[in-house]
Parts: C-alpha cells; structure tokens; sequence
C-alpha cells in the first residue's frame, strides 16, 4: 500500500514538478514578453513622441518653399513687366529726368506710350506706370491733389514731344483760369508754331478746329485707304501729320455744341493723331480715355495704385522746347530719296509709249507729286537761285525715272554749263566704275564751250528727223504710234536736260542764233517724237533769253519753281516766293495758280544715297551696254583713244589716195576727230595760227600720226624742221617715233630742205610716195629763207611747194606764230592765200582771220580761249569748227 502510495507521491511529486517547471518556463516566457512589450511600449511612446516635431518642421519647410517661389515669381512677373514697359515706351517714353532727352520714334514706328509714375508691387521692382496717348487715345485727370495733377501734365507734354521728330507734335492749350500758366515752361514752341493758346471762351472754336482737323485728314489723307494715320505711318513709313495735343484745364460748363464737339473727338480723335489731355472737364466713357486720379497720397491710373514721378525739371522742358522750336525754323529735315523708288524687284518695269511719269517729292497730305513728260506736258522749265536744290532736283527726278523705266525706254542727254563736276557721276568714272545705264551723254565743264550745247542740239534734231522719217514711213504720227507699228525697233524717250541752259543762248552770236533756232524746233516738234527739253536756270537772266520767243517758252508747260525762283510761274502766281527750303512747286498748267502742286523734295544727291541706286541699276544694265559719253570740258582728249584714228589703216599696196591728217576732237557728242583730207588737189596745205606752243605742236604731231598710220614703212616722207628751241621736245618725240621715215632739219638745213623739195616738183610724173613737211614755227626761219639757196630763195621755194607740192603728193604743214607772219613770208599784202586751203587759229582773235582767210567779212566769231582752236578748211567748211587739240601723246 505504502508503495502504492509511495507510488503515487512520486507520481504526483514527478507531476508537480514537471507542472511547475512547465509553469517556470512559462513564466519565464512570460516575463520576457512582458519586458519586450514594455519595450516595444516604450518605443512606441519614443516615436509618438518625436511626430509632432517632425511634422511640423516639414510643415515649415514647405511654407518657405512656397514663400521663396512666391517672392521670386513677384520679382521675375515684376521684372518683365518693368521690361515690357521698357519696351512699350522706350527712351524719352519712359528715361528718368537727370537722363533725359528726345528720342524720336522712327518712321513708321509706333511711339508708344509715356511713364508718369510707378506701380508699386510689394517684393516686387517698380513697374513703370503708363499711359496712352500719341496715337492711342486721351488722358482725364482728375481727383483733389492739384498739385500732383499739374505733375502729371507737363511729363505726358514732354515725353510726346520727346518721342516724335522737332514739330511732329503740336500743343494747344485752353487755360482759362491760369491763361497758360499751366503749360508756361512750352511757351517756347510758340515761336514756330507748335503751342497755341485760345483764350476763354475760345473751346468752342478749338474743338470746332479739332473736328474739322479730323474730318480733313479722314477725307483727305487717309481717304478710305488706311484706318488710321498709325495705319498709314505703318504701312508707308511716312507720317504726313503732326500729332495734335488739346490740353484743356477746366473752365465753365460747356454749351451743347461743345459737349458735342468734345465726344466728337474722344471717340474719333485717336485714328487722326488728334488727342486730349483733360483736366476739369468730363469726358465720356471711351475705351480710349486713360483715367487719372491723383488724391493726396493715393494715385490711381484706370484704379491701378501708382506713384507718381517728380514732374520734368522746368529747365529741361523750356530748353527742349527752345531746341524743337529752333530745328523745327531751321526748316524740316529731307526727306528720304528712297520714297521716290519703286520696290526693287519693279524696277524698269513701266513702259514710256504713253509718256513718262515719277514722283518728285511728297504732297502737302503726304501723297507723291507727280512729275509727267508726253505729249502733255512736253518739256519743263526749272527755275531757282542758287543754292536752293536745283541740281538736287534734277538728281531725284533722274532717279526716280530711271528706276522705273529701263534704259530701252529712257534715255537722258545731260549738259551741265554750269561749274562743277556733280552730273559726271552719271558716267564712269576712276572713284567709281558705274554709270547710270540710261545716260547717253554727260557734259560737264562745259561753260566755255557753247558749241557743245550746240552739238547736243543738232544730235537731237537729227534724232528727231530719224523718228519723223520712220514715223511718216509707217504713216504714224507719235511715238506711242510708231513704237505700236514697229515693236523691234529701239525708240526710247529721250529726256535732255540743260542746267543753266541760259548761258547757250547768252550773246547774239552765231551759236545763240543757231541754238535758239534748234531749241524752237525741237520744242515743238520733239512732242510728238518723244524727245523731251527739260531746261534749268538759276536765274531770271535765263528765262528771259527765252521770252523773245513767245511760241518756244508756250512749249515748256511743265515749270517747277524752287523757292524764290522769279518769272518760273505765271506773273501773278507767286508761291514760290513763301516755299520752305527743299520744296518746290511744280505746275503743268504752264505756270498758272490753279495748277500749282507743293511737294518736298528728298535729298538725293549725295554722293551714298545717289550711289546706292546707280550700283543696283548699273548691275542691271544690258549685257551690250556702254558707258555714257563724258565731255569734260577740262579734259584733253587722247590721238590714241580716238575712234577715228583707231579706224585709220594703211592700204595694202601704194599709198592711199585720200589720206587725212587728224588734227583734234570735234565738239559733238560722238568724240570724231576733225579731219583734213589731203588728196592730190591745189590748196591741200595746213596753217596752224598763233603762239600757242603746246597747241600748236599737238595739232601737228596729231596730224603727222594720224597720216603716218595711213602709209606702209617707206612709202611717205616726214620732213620735220622745228625752228624753236620750245617745241623741240614735241617735235623730237614725233621724229623719233616716225623713225626711218622722219628727217630732222633746223634753221640752217631748212634751205636745203626748201630748195630740194622745190627744185624736186619740176620732175615729171607723179611720185609714188607722199611727202609730209611739218614746219614748227616757220616764221623763225624767215631770215634764213630769205637768202637764195640756187636760183630761188627759201621762202620763193616754200610758196613753190605750197602752190605745187600737193598735185605731187607734198603738202606742207606749217605753224606760223601770227597771221601776219604768214602773210609776209607768202609774199605780203598780195600773197597767195588761197594755197592755204584750211587753218587752225589758236590764239589769233577772229577780226584777223578776215580777208581772204575766211568767207564773208570780218572774220568768224572766235574768241580763242587755253587748249581750243577754230579750223576751217576752205573745200568743205561753211564756218570755223572749233577743235580741242589731242593731248602729247608721251
Ligand atoms: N531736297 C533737299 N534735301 C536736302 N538737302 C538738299 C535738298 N536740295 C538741296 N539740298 C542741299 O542743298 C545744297 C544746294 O543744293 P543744290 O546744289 O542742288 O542747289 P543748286 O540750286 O543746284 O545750287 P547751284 O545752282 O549753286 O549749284 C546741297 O548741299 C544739297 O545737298
């Protein structure tokens, strides 16, 4: 039992204790959950405890972010609207006082608007505060700071003069309580017209102004073509009418009719560069009307708060009104030459059958003057003194056409008598190789040399008879005719022009006669052919040398008067004695006041402006076209550049039957050369007049080259005697290039010379060589021929050869320094001029040429003048031909 017992105590004792070891464990287990709990509670406790902070500091983090962005997007949004008004109202817009001054707006540019204060942005820059006005719209001020208010307005007046060109802004002022006190500091602009001021009770007539200002330039200037002067300004760059400022200062209640002028130019003021600065006065509600209101210490544009700038200091405004003033006396600034262009890509594209049509310069409302040749009107008249753009003229005009009309439908004939070299950029030149491809002939330095206007004359008058010729083949009677019935054929309008036209017909000489004669018929006839007279003269003195001839001035209906120009216009038609500088009037009603036109001329003849236009339509020329001639009256032609000399050659056999000694450049608008034949007939011997050296010597060694080249190596003999040590070089020059062909004689060998050569010419039969004596300064050897060399003397022997020489092929050509000289050593009083057959006079007055010399009495009209002589040669002269000797040809 006791074991049973025993048993069962160990049993349950073995039970117990494993109980109690599992419930140890357990709570062992127990013990560390609990301790890893309280942990993890305490953890827990640690983290919650850290959340707020954390949260918060993100929070605060994320708020500065959002400041900071805040506070840079202010500052980026502020500085580009700063920039953009910047923009909007540039320079005299917008600069600050201590830096201002007038920056006009371009041509065609907007002018913006004007700063007068600032809007403030917290954290921001002060964006410039502006406000409309040129060409925008109207200004309403208002509100009780008058001070601030008087501000206002003198910063608006001067930053709008300051943005458009001296005068582009008129001010007219209504201030009847303080009489213009208020706009004092532009009393300046007075002076040339740009302030005026109405007094009180004068609103109604300057609103009344205002409208009709408006209705004008509506009807007239924009003409339904531009919506508003801005429009117009944009589209052509041109700004035809100043700006028009009222700036009213209050005053009593206004009448119906002032209420209803006042709204008339609120709602259409703006489009016609009228505007309104109102202070004092309601104006209506427009989308065109800026409010301003200034309280005291609260500025508003349009509700906007701004800061309102200091106003211009009054030194500023009174020295810039004083400044425009005095520029806008001084006259307007040129306008520029290119208004007078088409675009480029329609150059040369107008056709001159009909007639020839360009702008000469700007209208009164801003619309080109039109300038036409045809058959109505034919030919003009320029008239100006000097100084007042007559040249200028003639160069914008000549632009102006040759830019619209190519050069096979345009030619130009140019001849200048007046001093000066300007025209000769019309031909090519050294500086610049261009040339205006239409110009035919460009005459400068021409004022000596009559015979060239009379050369020019005669060239058109043959030109004319060609066309008439041609035009009475096709039985047609005008050009736009004859152009029709013969498309190929080259018939451009020629345009000739004539400055200071007046000195061809000066004296009632020969060449007077001549070209009056010429000048009537080409006037009267070149209508219909298309040849076109535009004569210019500087004064009066010009226009009376035509007022003897009733039926040539009638032609020229077209005239344009330059300021002051007398007796262009009709007798009673005075409107060029009140012209501004640089305009003219043009009439083609033959001078009468209801044909006049005012136009501003542009500059254009400078030498970039001119230039640019001449290089574009040079690039264009013809692939065939030459160069205008040049007649530089100063210049001296060259024997080896002569076309004529160039043409001359040598026969292949014998010698040539007709040969011709070149002895200079004829006046004519081809460059020939005068020519003396030399065939073997009486009388073929050359005298050269006067005690000229360098003439004389070119006129010889022209005329001994010139044969030279017409004879094979040996088949012609130069006899050279030069008996004056001063034309020794020239005449050496010649005998060394002749070489083998030359013999040198001097004062002691020129009797043999005289006696071989007479004694020769009693051989029978002709020789098969020419025989060439030049004799320089022959008279020098008087004495020496004077004795007998055989049976005759020199001088019997020398008239033997000039009697009998040239039937044998030996023709003397001889300088004697005086007509008396050669009269004695021919045998004196009774000599025999007539084997004298053609001369050239250098410095020998015509009386002396008479008798003998010379058909008719008393000689020709020759009045020698530096490096000219009058040649005449019996067999085929009717008058003396004056000559410009070729310069030494080494
Ligand atoms: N429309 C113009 N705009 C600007 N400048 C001009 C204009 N016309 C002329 N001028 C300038 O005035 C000056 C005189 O002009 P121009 O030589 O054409 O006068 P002119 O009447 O031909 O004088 P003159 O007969 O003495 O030569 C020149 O310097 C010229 O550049």
């Amino acid at each position: 039992m006791a074991d049973v017992r025993t048993q069962l105590v160990s049993r349950v004792r073995g039970m117990l204790s494993e109980a109690l070891g599992a419930t140890r464990n357990r709570l062992a287990d127990a013990d560390a959950d609990l301790a890893a709990g309280r942990e993890r509670l305490a953890r827990v406790r640690r983290a919650a405890a850290a959340v707020p902070e954390r949260v918060g500091a993100a929070r605060d983090r994320r708020l500065a972010e959002i400041d900071a962005r805040h506070t840079a997007r202010i500052a980026d949004l502020t500085r580009r609207a700063a920039a953009a008004a910047q923009r909007e109202a540039p320079g005299a817009a917008s600069a600050p006082w201590d830096r201002w001054r007038p920056t006009p707006a371009g041509r065609g540019e907007n002018p913006g608007a004007v700063r007068i204060g600032t809007v403030r942005v917290p954290g921001g820059e002060p964006v410039p505060a502006l406000v409309p006005l040129l060409d925008a719209g109207h200004v309403h001020l208002a509100g009780g700071d008058r001070d601030g208010i008087a501000a206002v307005v003198p910063a608006l007046l001067l930053r709008s003069i300051g943005r458009a060109d001296p005068g582009g802004v008129r001010l007219s002022g209504y201030d009847p309580e303080h009489l213009g006190g208020g706009l004092a500091g532009f009393a300046p602009l007075g002076t040339a017209g740009l302030l005026t001021f109405v007094g009180p009770g004068g609103l109604g007539r300057l609103l009344d102004d205002l409208v009709e200002q408006i209705r004008r330039i509506n009807a007239t200037v924009l003409a339904g073509e531009y919506a508003s002067l801005r429009a117009l300004a944009a589209a052509t760059g041109r700004r035809p009418e100043p700006w028009r400022v009222a700036v009213l200062l209050g005053g009593d209640e206004l009448s119906r009719h002032e209420r209803g002028q006042l709204d008339r130019v609120v709602r259409t003021g703006a489009a016609c560069g009228v505007h309104l600065v109102v202070r004092g006065i309601d104006l209506p509600d427009d989308p065109t009307v800026t409010r301003v209101v200034v309280e005291p210490g609260d500025a508003r544009i349009s509700g906007l708060p701004v800061r309102l700038d200091p106003p211009p200091p009054a030194t500023l405004v009174t020295e810039t009104c004083r400044e425009v003033a005095s520029r806008v006396n001084a006259g307007p600034p040129p306008a520029p030459f290119t208004d007078l262009l088409p675009p480029p890509e329609e150059y040369w594209r107008e056709d001159s059958a009909h007639g020839l049509t360009a702008p000469i310069g700007e209208g009164p409302h801003g619309r080109p003057v039109l300038l036409s040749l045809g058959d109505y009107p034919p030919h003009a008249l320029i008239g100006g003194p000097s100084g007042t753009g007559k040249t200028n003229l003639i160069f914008a005009w000549i632009g102006a056409l040759a830019a619209r009309y190519s050069p096979a439908e345009l030619e130009f004939y140019l001849l200048d008598f007046k001093e000066g070299v300007s025209f000769a950029r019309f031909a090519q030149g050294r500086r610049d190789p261009s040339w205006l491809p239409h110009m035919r002939l460009v005459g400068i330095n021409v004022n000596t040399d009559r015979e060239f206007g009379l050369a020019l004359l005669r060239f058109l008058a043959e030109e004319l008879r060609r066309r008439a010729d041609a035009a009475k083949k096709h039985e047609v009677t005008k050009l736009a005719e004859l152009r029709a019935v013969d498309p190929t054929g080259h018939w451009p309008r020629i345009v000739a022009v004539v400055d200071e036209f007046q000195a061809l017909l000066a004296g009632r000489d020969v060449v007077a006669r001549e070209a009056a004669d010429l000048l009537e018929d080409l006037a009267r006839r070149g209508r219909s052919q298309g040849i076109h007279l535009v004569l210019a003269s500087q004064d009066v003195r010009g226009i009376e040398a035509l007022w003897g001839r009733p039926a040539l001035v009638a032609q020229f209906t077209l005239r344009i008067a330059l300021p002051k120009a007398l007796r262009i216009l009709a007798e009673r038609n005075d409107a060029a004695q009140s012209l501004p500088r640089y305009h003219a009037v043009v009439n083609a009603e033959s001078g009468l006041t209801e044909g006049n036109e005012v136009a501003r001329i542009p500059s254009a003849s400078d030498w970039e402006t001119w230039s640019e236009l001449q290089h574009r339509l040079w690039r264009m020329r013809p692939q065939d076209a030459s160069p205008a001639r040049l007649f530089d009256g100063d210049a001296i032609p060259r024997l080896a550049e002569a076309p004529d000399f160039r043409a001359l050659g040598a026969p292949e056999q014998g010698v040539p039957r007709n040969p011709v000694a070149l002895l200079g450049e004829i006046i004519d608008v081809q460059s020939r050369s005068a020519a003396l034949r030399l065939p073997r007939a009486p009388g073929r011997n050359l005298a050269v007049l006067g005690t000229r050296v360098d003439e004389a010597c070119a006129v010889l060694d022209a005329a001994a080259r010139s044969l030279a080249r017409q004879h094979r190596p040996g088949t012609a003999r130069f006899s050279i005697a030069c008996l004056d040590p001063d034309a020794d070089p020239a005449a050496r020059a010649l005998y060394e290039d002749l070489a083998d062909d030359a013999a040198w004689y001097d004062e002691e060998t020129v009797p043999e010379l005289m006696a071989e050569v007479g004694d020769g010419l009693g051989a029978p039969g002709t020789p098969n060589s020419a025989h060439y004596l030049l004799l320089y300064a022959v008279d020098a050897a008087a004495g020496q021929l004077a004795a007998k060399a055989g049976r005759r003397t020199g001088l019997e022997q020398l008239r033997r050869i000039l009697h009998d020489g040239p039937e044998r092929r030996t023709h003397v050509l001889a300088w004697w320094r005086g007509v008396a000289r050669m009269r004695t050593d021919l045998g004196g009083p009774a000599a025999r001029i007539e084997n004298i057959g053609a001369w050239v006079a250098l410095d020998v007055q015509g009386g002396e040429l008479g008798s003998s010399l010379y058909p008719g009495t008393g000689g020709p009209d020759w009045y020698p003048r530096p490096w000219r002589g009058l040649f005449f040669d019996r067999a085929v002269h009717r008058t003396g031909q004056v000559i410009i000797p070729y310069g030494p040809s080494r």
